[in-house]
């Protein structure tokens, strides 16, 4: 099944050069953030550039369900008329989070310290995802769960009625954890404390200060502390969405490993805990310059511009690096393949846990098209093949799973023949413009079923 639909069998054929402006679409983890902060805004918050895909349509409408105005005013700009902190309403009907794990486990934390109940679903790939990872944290604050066995979807979230705030040290290197904690200590009196061994995305840091919480960041010993006091009235904002790096990725690695392109990829937010794979991309000698480097709303933003590199080397990703680039590692694998020598992932057993376990699925469509890839638990390696030698030629299984459906894409724009998918559906969760984007820049991408 696809995510939301019918699957998509695509093909991606081998292609050259790609050239043009890649306009991306807006940031998932700020679009998801600013409807969910809108909606716990008093009034009225602004969105430009929010990302009209399936993920962030979900948290659309789920805000919708809690009591918020959601307001799509076309050509994405969007507007939130928010409840409050503690202003949320019981929803009437089961909150159906799609493909979003961001969507379900940022939501999870909202309503965790309001007295309402909560039955969250998915899709099949967000019904197997772990969330004891949040609700763990958020019974600590009174809220309790009933969910299916080892904390899966379908899952019911009983609010706490008198929450307290908690401190919690977060087990794993996870946004969405910190965010889900963080959010539920808006609604506690006092307090709420998370600490950070690893840093990753600090959106949800960023933009609760950027709604008047008072929200402090101490880097420490023991690693990052953020310090959150509860039950502010948080003032609505106009938000501009930057455009998404993670999204970036797959047009900056297609033109690296297509003969003669020269793709420029405007208003990249290049923040540390995001900007990962475009320093390992240097690192492994592709020709990729930030150009225009300037700030914006607080954010280092650039013009990213890629261009054919067929000298590429496998290098050691530092695993320091992970959590900066996590979603990335699909479509670097591809391009790791293109390199010559080996490029070693570590650190990285997150990627087990996300829409599907990426190591394995990666894994198994690279050695399927004549790449050699090696696995542990928490690490992977590719032998690459060089610029000319991936064979390409078959297809792989997407496992509902956007990021790997677009990295097998890729793969098929340099491979000696076509790479396919069975189902390019997923894509719509996250890059609902890929398919034209690519094509305006000279990829053939084609739907096998039309
Ligand atoms: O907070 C966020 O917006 C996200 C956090 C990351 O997940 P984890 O928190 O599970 O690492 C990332 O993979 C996801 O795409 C978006
Ligand atoms: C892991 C991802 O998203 P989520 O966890 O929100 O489903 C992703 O977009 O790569």
């Amino acid at each position: 099944m696809s995510a939301h639909g019918t699957p998509i069998p695509m093909t991606s054929h081998r292609c050259g050069p790609l050239k043009g402006v890649a306009e991306v679409p807006g940031d998932k983890s700020i679009s998801h953030r600013s409807l969910i902060l809108g909606a716990m805004a008093v009034g009225e918050t602004k969105i430009t550039g929010l990302l009209e895909g399936e993920d962030v349509l979900d948290t659309a409408k789920a805000m919708q369900a809690f009591g918020a105005e959601v307001t799509n005013h076309g050509g994405g700009e969007w507007s939130v008329f928010g409840v409050g902190v503690g202003g949320f309403a019981e929803p009437d009907n089961v909150i159906d989070c799609g493909n979003s794990g961001t969507g379900v486990r940022l939501i999870m934390g909202t309503m965790a310290t309001s007295p309402i109940s909560v039955t969250f679903t998915g899709d099949a790939s967000l019904n197997s995802r772990p969330m004891a990872r949040v609700t763990d944290p958020l019974a600590l604050f009174g809220a309790q769960t009933v969910g299916r066995k080892g904390g899966r979807l379908p899952m019911t979230i009983v609010g706490a009625a008198d929450p307290v705030p908690v401190r919690y040290v977060v087990p794993v290197p996870s946004a969405q954890v910190k965010s889900a904690v963080l959010l539920a200590g808006l609604n506690a009196p006092g307090e709420t404390v998370v600490v950070e061994k690893e840093a990753t995305r600090d959106h949800s840091e960023r933009m609760l200060a950027g709604f008047g919480a008072d929200i402090t960041v101490e880097e420490t010993d023991e690693g990052r502390v953020i310090t959150l006091k509860g039950q502010p009235e948080l003032k609505p904002q106009s938000i501009i969405v930057p455009r998404d790096p993670s999204s970036a990725a797959f047009p900056v690695c297609a033109a690296l490993i297509t003969e003669g392109s020269d793709v420029l990829v405007p208003n990249i937010g290049l923040n540390p805990t995001r900007a990962g794979l475009y320093f390992t991309l240097q690192d492994m000698g592709a020709d990729l310059t930030f150009e225009n480097m300037r700030e914006e709303g607080g954010e280092p933003v650039a013009d990213l511009r890629a261009k054919y590199s067929p000298n590429m080397k496998g290098i050691e990703v530092p695993p320091s690096r992970a959590a900066s680039m996590i979603d990335e590692y699909p479509v670097l694998s591809v391009v790791a393949s293109f390199a010559t020598g080996k490029t070693m992932m570590a650190g990285v057993k997150e990627l087990r846990v996300k829409e599907s376990d990426r190591i394995d699925a990666m894994a198994k469509g690279l050695r399927a098209n004549g790449v050699t890839v090696d696995e542990g638990e928490d690490w992977w390696s590719v032998e690459g093949l060089g610029i000319d030698g991936v064979p390409g030629g078959e297809s792989c299984d997407s496992v509902l799973d956007h990021r790997i459906a677009m990295s097998f894409m890729v793969m098929g724009m340099g491979s000696q023949k076509a790479v396919s998918v069975n189902d390019g559906s997923p894509i719509a969760t996250s890059f609902p413009i890929f398919e034209s984007l690519m094509g305006n820049l000279g990829a053939r991408l084609t739907r096998d079923n039309h």
